[in-house]
């Protein structure tokens, strides 16, 4: 008899960090779960509710895992605000690939699924840490370096009451930068990436300039560069846009996170109330906490 439901946990994750676009990412002790249910009827487009993201996932899924497709239904739920810059669309579409892979025996590895996400998503910075688990260094080919973060780090993230869509962030791209701004980018995100693969968390301070995406999506979310100032001015090691927005994030090592968040919210009309909340790394990425 052929397992009939998956329950799937995923982290929300947080990208970029500042200089590190496209390539940075970090799991975050935020959940979403997602559970699949094996439904009666052939073939995967019966899958219910419709959800373009869950058919692309689902298609995805099974012409990479070589057939087997099944009737499922599926349902999302948990605390991963929705197009705020937390990955939650990561949540599903990794819920989904690893529920289904779960239903199917597990033919593919963790590997496979996070290509697959990644490649859904265009970008494998969020797919990569809700993988895997902890900080991960990502690349559009799909190698990648992980590492443990210890709970010490805390992210305080300000969440917007308004979102902003991944899709329509990545537009604001321009096509080209000047060779002065890499340089930068590429020390600030080598310097980001040495500190937390080898724990010296405060050696994080003064490297989150990002000559890359920030001052494009500045926009997008008014204040932003006051509500990092003001993280800071009382103490954070530096502060960034997450993913693509709306969440500002700052770091902390001193277990200061709420005196932080409170500065952040101080810091613009506009966030005065927004939702803060301070977290630590999640170091185990997606589980399939049951199946039946
Ligand atoms: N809990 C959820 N339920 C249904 N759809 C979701 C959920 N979370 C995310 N999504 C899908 O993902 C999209 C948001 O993706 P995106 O713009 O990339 O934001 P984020 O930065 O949070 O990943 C939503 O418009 C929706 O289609
Ligand atoms: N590198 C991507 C990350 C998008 O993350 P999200 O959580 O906002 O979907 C980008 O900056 O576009």
């Amino acid at each position: 008899m052929p397992l009939q439901k998956a329950v799937v946990q995923v982290p929300a994750s947080t990208s970029n960090l500042g200089p590190g676009y496209d390539c940075l990412g970090l799991a975050l002790q935020i959940y979403n779960r997602v559970t699949v249910n094996r439904e009666k009827g052939e073939g995967a487009e019966m899958v219910h509710p419709a959800h373009p993201m869950v058919e692309e996932a689902t298609d995805a899924y099974f012409k990479r895992a070589r057939g087997g497709a099944f009737a499922y239904s599926w349902s999302i739920e948990g605390d991963v605000p929705m197009s705020r810059g937390l990955g939650s669309s990561v949540t599903l579409r990794l819920g989904i690939l690893t529920g289904l892979n779960a239903l199917n025996g597990s033919p593919l590895d963790q590997q496979a699924l996070f290509e697959i996400c990644a490649e859904l998503e265009g970008h494998p910075d969020n797919a990569g840490p809700a993988t895997f688990g902890g900080f991960v260094v990502a690349d559009e080919k799909f190698d990648y370096y992980r590492f443990d973060v210890e709970p010490e780090l805390q992210f305080v993230l300000l969440i917007p009451d308004y979102e902003v869509l991944t899709d329509e962030a990545r537009k604001l791209m321009p096509k080209v930068i000047t060779h002065k701004d890499a340089v930068t980018n590429t020390g600030n995100a080598c310097k980001i990436t040495a500190a937390i693969a080898t724990k010296q968390y405060h050696q994080l301070r003064g490297n989150f300039d990002d000559y890359l995406h920030q001052p494009y999506r500045e926009h997008l979310v008014p204040g932003l560069r006051e509500i990092i100032d003001s993280g800071k001015a009382v103490g954070a090691v530096g502060g960034f846009l997450s993913g693509s927005g709306s969440t500002v994030a700052c770091l902390t090592v001193r277990g200061d996170g709420e005196k932080i968040g409170q500065a952040m919210r101080l810091a613009h009309p506009s966030v005065r109330d927004a939702e803060v909340r301070v977290v630590s790394a999640d170091n185990d990425g997606a589980r399939v906490l049951y199946t039946e």
